[in-house]
């Protein structure tokens, strides 16, 4: 270690000769800095939170595990005079949480332990930038030569009077009670899958968004149905309302909007910030390193390098890529932007077929293209749309709220897309995706043989 002097006054140890300093220790960092630290590079990471990142510490995870509350009291809930009584069946939120924290608690030892094992050094603390190849962590300096940004991304500032008063969903995540009411400003993923499991735990849920379609990702058809379930478990949804106050009350929260020029207003215990994430670059001085970034995060060309600096690479939902903000495709631009870097490549990640499921219940899922988007593309396609909520897997559990729409190439036989709402169809998404993935025609998916009865079992009828 060094010491010296950076451009301000304060005096700095300067720890040297990096070869690749990552910053962000979530599912786009990790994955890169184990990549580049198994080829022998030496390798720095370093993370203001503890290792894991959102996805196993406040995102899908633990999302998933207090969905699971949710999927209990549904599934005996639609058994209602099928045999299962409905005797006091309840979710203990408190119990539920300690069960998500047996899983979450133990992340951040395991992720850097894994990173140490590989050779990498962890550091704890914010890095900023403090010129083109080098940056600060609590008054230490390192330099690299080449450097990830996979900071992630934060909800977005939002601007509306009382906007301070809202909670993000890291604090819906680790709420030690329920209240009896919550607004959720916003119609996206967060919001829906919020509110899907705290119904089930009793909490009257309104889901507000300033546009006259949530999930616009997704095929119009079936989220007009997913709205249907929503509301018929007791959550409102209120479509083109826009919040223009969050108020303190002596009980409470005042939500009020505007609706098509009526104003009212919404009680709440209270409110949960639903409306979109942008990426997580605050802090990072990246004006010190020229890094070119906008709201969508670093600005890269198609091989994740930096467009300004050739040191700095973007993964993840800090890289403004094709690829959406998801898990997985933070998994994938990690890997590529670590075999770029290693072998000074210019490898592209493939964004196709990358599945995505809104974990409501019954949840939402789409791969490849939407009905639209085939008709401006100009394709001449087969539309094969089933209502299977009568089809035996969903009698079986009592659900009443099932669709099926794939898309096929009428000049090919290929499945462009699927789009599946239903129990279970979380798991037959992968399936579609592979097929899109390696160009199988519908004729080639019927041909496989499933398990019977099984929810696979249905894919050659949505066919
Ligand atoms: C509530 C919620 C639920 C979600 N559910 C799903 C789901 O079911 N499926 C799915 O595919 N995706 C889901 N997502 C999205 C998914 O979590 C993200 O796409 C993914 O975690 C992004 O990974 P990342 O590595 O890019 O960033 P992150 O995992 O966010 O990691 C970034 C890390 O950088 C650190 N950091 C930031 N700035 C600095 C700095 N200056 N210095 C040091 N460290 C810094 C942060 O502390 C953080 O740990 C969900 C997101 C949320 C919020
Ligand atoms: N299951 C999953 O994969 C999953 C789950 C949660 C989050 N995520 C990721 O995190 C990202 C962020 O999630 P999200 O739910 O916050 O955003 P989102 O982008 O999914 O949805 C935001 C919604 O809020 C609306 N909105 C924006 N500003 C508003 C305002 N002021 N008032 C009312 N409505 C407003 C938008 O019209 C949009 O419908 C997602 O895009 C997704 O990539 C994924």
């Amino acid at each position: 270690m060094l010491s010296g002097h950076s451009a301000g006054r304060k005096e700095f140890h300067v720890n040297e000769d990096y070869d690749l300093f990552v910053i962000g220790a979530g599912m786009a960092g990790t994955t890169a800095a184990n990549k580049c630290a198994a080829q022998g590079w030496r390798v720095g990471i370093v993370d203001a939170l503890p290792y894991g990142g959102t996805c196993a510490l406040r995102g899908c995870d633990p999302k998933k595990i207090l969905r699971r509350g949710a999927e209990v009291i549904d599934a005996a809930r639609l058994m209602q005079d099928k045999g299962i009584a409905q005797n006091g069946l309840s979710i203990d939120w408190a119990a539920l949480m300690r069960h998500k924290r047996g899983f979450t608690d133990a992340v951040p030892q395991g992720m850097e332990d894994e990173l140490t094992g590989n050779g990498v050094m962890t550091f704890h603390g914010s890095a900023r930038f403090t010129g083109p190849n080098q940056l600060e962590i609590d008054g230490t300096e390192h330099r690299a030569k080449h450097f990830l940004i996979a900071t992630g991304a934060r909800p977005r500032p939002l601007s509306f009077p009382g906007h301070e008063h809202l909670i993000d969903s890291t604090d819906f995540l680790n709420l030690d009670a329920l209240p009896p009411r919550i607004v959720f400003i916003g119609g996206g993923f967060i919001s829906f899958e919020f509110a899907h499991i705290a119904s089930r735990a009793g909490v009257d849920c309104v889901i507000i968004d300033h546009g006259d379609r949530p999930l616009r990702e997704f095929d119009p058809d079936l989220v007009e149905l997913l709205i249907q379930r929503t509301e018929q478990t007791g959550i409102r949804v209120q479509l083109a309302t826009t919040t223009t106050r969050v108020t303190r009350t002596a009980t409470g929260l005042d939500v009020t909007v505007d609706q098509g020029g009526k104003t009212f207003t919404i009680g709440a215990d209270l409110v949960v910030h639903g409306a979109g994430r942008v990426a997580n670059l605050d802090g990072l001085n990246l004006d010190a390193a020229n890094i070119a970034s906008g709201p969508r995060g670093v600005t890269v060309a198609g091989h994740l390098q930096c467009t300004t600096n050739p040191a700095v690479y973007a993964a993840g939902d800090a890289a403004d890529t094709p690829g959406k903000p998801l898990t997985p495709v933070a998994v994938f631009e990690g890997k590529v932007a670590a075999s770029n870097m290693l072998k000074g490549t210019t490898t592209t990640p493939d964004y196709t077929a990358v599945p995505t499921t809104v974990f409501t219940i019954p949840e939402l899922n789409r791969v490849g293209i939407l009905e639209h988007e085939a008709g401006n593309s100009g394709l001449d396609i087969d539309v094969r749309h089933n209502d299977t909520s009568g089809w035996y897997s969903n009698y079986r559990v009592g659900e009443t709220t099932a669709s099926a729409k794939i898309i096929i190439d009428k000049a090919t036989d290929r499945i462009l897309g699927a789009h599946l709402l239903g129990p279970g169809y979380g798991e037959l998404i992968n399936i579609f995706g592979l097929a899109i993935k390696l160009g199988l025609t519908s004729r080639q998916l019927k041909s496989m043989t499933a398990t019977y009865p099984s929810i696979g079992a249905d894919l050659g009828s949505m066919l």
